[in-house]
């Protein structure tokens, strides 16, 4: 009798396929997460179908018995058309994706139990001043010794006194213990006409199932998410499970609390500052069917839903959608394609939908539900220009007089104000004022910014810190250095200067950088207690502050600065968000636009308010240029260690370029930044027609070229990024 056998996909990239042989009394099939030898080491892997995987056979007996089998459910076959499809898209190794599915390593481990720790109410014999902190602390907790130690910044040892003299005790907790259920009927909110009519069809959409990608067009403070709630609450109704996919973790701590109200429980979360105890909890609770709603960023996409019933992407236009590194994938786009392979509906919602949404909407292939109008009679804000042209700020400021005045005015009134400058820290560009010298980051080309609040000046693109300079490395001159431009921390002090009453907060990802602080901001600022809020992109979106009535955008024409491809669209629904956080409450809102450019298109479809102008002229301008959605980008992206080696490789790639009717191929050139973590990059930019085989001609070509071991080649299918 032959050997029964089975493929693997193996979960290292560096790996091809893999054949091994069943051992008797083992179960397996196709999705099957296996353990088995490689080597003297043991790898893993997922079964896979043999015909959709070739590789080289091997003869029965030299095959090797798999280890074991993972105790969780093997991975579906609607997910292993999707890791398919992603890998083949993306130009990307299946391994890779595949480790974006199995997310976890401990929830391959089966069942177990954990010692977590609490206090006892009972006192140590001696008190210390440590021990009397930790008692404080840990008030209401309960987790490991590790995390209780980081929380009450004590040792582990403080704790484990603490353990002995009886204060702290343990308690075995079952690592998969259930999440509270969410409940479709426990607070149902009355929609109004508008609301009810597109809530329906979402809801008919999700309980009759089927693929069906739904455009939700509504503009700020419309009430997007109270309306595919219902859709949500279907779900749950059919025994479904949900997936909301959100841009930024600030936003998802929002989402929880508002999501509680509705369904009397916060649904699963899913994101990167998960513990490793979370994550598996939640990893197995999503495969076992029993998480009924995962909250979470792009990452979620990949999880094994055992019965997905309705994927919603809110803010379905932001970028952070986009993975720069690794896979390099859009969120948005593989959610419609997880739709398609699970056959369920999928909701892109957004005031400011992106132009390719919109083009699959106006073709009929997404289904477009609007919502025209904000919720409750609340009017959209008014706009307003500043020429910065004709009445600038002082010097060495940058809000100009009718915005300190519309400042001034909301402090008296008691309402709320957040001014939008898309740039943290303090300065973005130190400066000696004696020979010119511009403070750099050594491994990247980029500057030096600035971070007053943490004495420290930071690179933004690889994380390097230093502390200011005394003197300028360059020539030594002392008092010398003069930080150059505004970041949202200099325009925090310009509002303590102009009202040094009011209460400022900076609300960027430096400040909010935890789910606790986002959520301790969202708190601070619904309830009144911020007068005004500088922050970054980080809060243009998705916020609901009934308080705040002004919004002032610093400098509208820093976005349309550089070469950006998408710079214009960007710029407008960036403006277009943030002004949208104005006057959602019961007062209306006002919004101060400062700009040197006030006739420059997007500025002026700003202005008036005119979103179908702006994506009308933007449509054009990209069908000129055979931009998305009319022709495709693809970006070549070659780097080392050393310039002269990156530099040549580059040129390999470019000589051996296919020439081809549908394809344009621009570069190799230098990229904008040209080093980045101390790696030297070229780019190389393909423009292809819809026509065009784009991934199956990039692939042909990009292996046809030979490097030396230090050379990387990535591939950017539809990139945003453009450094
Ligand atoms: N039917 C309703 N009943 C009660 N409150 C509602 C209803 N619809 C919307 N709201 C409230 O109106 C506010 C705005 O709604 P929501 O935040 O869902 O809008 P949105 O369209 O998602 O806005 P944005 O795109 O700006 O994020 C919220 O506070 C929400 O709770
Ligand atoms: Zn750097």
């Amino acid at each position: 009798m032959p050997a029964r056998r089975v493929r693997l996909l193996m979960m290292n990239a560096a790996l091809g396929p893999l054949d091994y042989r069943v051992p008797d009394g083992l179960d397996v099939n196709a999705g099957a997460v296996v353990v088995a030898p490689l080597g003297p080491r043991q790898v893993l892997g997922i079964v896979w179908e043999e015909e959709r995987l070739p590789a080289e056979r091997i003869d029965d007996s030299r095959l090797r018995p798999l280890l074991g089998v993972c105790d969780v459910p093997p991975i579906r076959a609607e997910l292993r058309r999707l890791i398919e499809w992603c890998a083949d898209y993306y130009c990307a190794p299946m391994a890779s994706v595949a480790r974006m599915v199995i997310a976890s390593s401990a929830a391959l481990r089966g069942a177990a139990t954990m010692t977590e720790y609490r206090l006892t109410g009972g006192m140590p014999e001696r008190m210390t001043a440590k021990r009397e902190l930790a008692l404080a602390a840990l008030e209401g907790e309960q987790a490991s010794l590790r995390e209780l130690a980081e929380m009450a910044g004590v040792s582990e040892a403080v704790l484990r006194g603490l353990v002995n003299q009886g204060a702290l005790e343990p308690v075995e907790v079952d690592c998969d213990r259930p999440y509270p259920q969410a409940r479709a009927d426990y607070a149902v909110p009355e929609l109004s006409p508008q609301q009810a009519e597109v809530a329906a069809r979402l809801v008919e959409a999700t309980a009759s199932g089927g693929f069906s990608p739904f455009l939700l067009d509504g503009v700020t403070g419309s009430g997007k998410t109270e309306t595919y709630c219902e859709a949500i609450a279907s779900a749950l109704e059919h025994g479904q499970q949900v997936l909301v996919l959100l841009p930024e973790i600030a936003l998802t701590e929002a989402f929880l609390r508002r999501f509680e109200n509705r369904f009397g429980a916060a649904p699963v979360q899913w994101h990167s500052s998960l513990k490793a105890t979370e994550r598996r909890r939640a990893w197995r609770a999503i495969a076992a069917g029993t998480a009924q709603v995962v909250v979470g960023a792009r990452s979620a996409l990949f999880l094994p839903y055992a019965n997905l019933g309705l994927i919603v992407v809110d803010e379905a236009h932001e970028i952070s959608f986009k993975q720069d590194d690794g896979v390099r994938y859009n969120a948005r786009d593989v959610a419609v394609m997880r739709a398609r392979f699970e056959r369920i509906p999928v909701v892109l919602a957004s005031a400011t939908p992106a132009l390719e949404s919109l083009a699959m909407a106006d073709s009929g292939v997404y289904e477009r539900l609007v919502l025209p109008s904000r919720f409750g009679g609340a009017q959209m804000p008014a706009i307003q220009l500043i020429d910065l042209t004709e009445e600038p700020p002082e010097r060495g400021e940058w809000i100009a007089p009718p915005l300190r005045r519309a400042l001034f005015d909301r402090l008296e009134k008691g309402e709320q104000s957040l001014l939008f400058l898309n740039r943290r820290g303090y300065a973005p560009l130190t400066l000696c004022r004696d020979c010119g010298h511009r403070l750099q980051c050594p491994h990247c080309s980029a500057w030096m910014v600035e971070h007053r609040f943490s004495a420290r000046l930071a690179c933004h693109h690889c994380g390097h810190e230093m502390p200011p300079p005394k003197a300028c490395p360059e020539c030594g001159a002392t008092d010398s250095l003069v930080p150059c431009g505004p970041g949202v921390e200099r325009i925090a002090d310009e509002v303590a200067q102009i009202l040094p009453d009011a209460r400022v907060t900076v609300a960027t990802s430096d400040t909010l950088n935890s789910p606790e602080r986002a959520a301790q901001f969202v708190a601070e600022a619904e309830h009144g207690a911020i007068d005004v809020i500088v922050g970054t992109q980080l809060v243009t979106k998705g916020f609901h502050f009934p308080e705040l009535t002004l919004v002032g955008v610093i400098d509208a024409d820093l976005g349309l600065e550089g070469g950006d491809l998408r710079a214009a669209e960007r710029t407008y629904q960036q403006i277009a968000q943030v002004a949208g956080r104005a006057g959602r409450g019961a007062k209306p809102g006002e919004v101060l636009i400062q700009t040197r450019h006030p006739d420059a298109p997007v500025i002026a479809a700003l202005a008036a308010g005119d979103r179908d102008a702006f994506y009308e002229a933007e449509t054009e301008a990209r069908r000129h240029a055979h931009a998305p959605p009319f022709g495709r980008w693809a970006a070549i992206i070659i780097s080392s260690e050393d310039e002269a080696e990156a530099r040549m490789a580059a040129n390999r790639i470019g000589d051996t370029r296919p020439r081809l009717p549908d394809l344009q191929i621009y570069g190799p050139a230098p990229a904008p930044m040209a080093l980045l973590r101390g790696r030297y990059r070229f780019r190389l930019l393909v423009n292809a027609r819809r026509s065009a085989q784009l991934q199956q001609t990039i692939r042909q070509w990009i292996a046809a070229v030979q490097h030396p071991p230090g050379v990387r080649v990535g591939i950017d299918i539809d990139p945003y990024n453009f450094v």
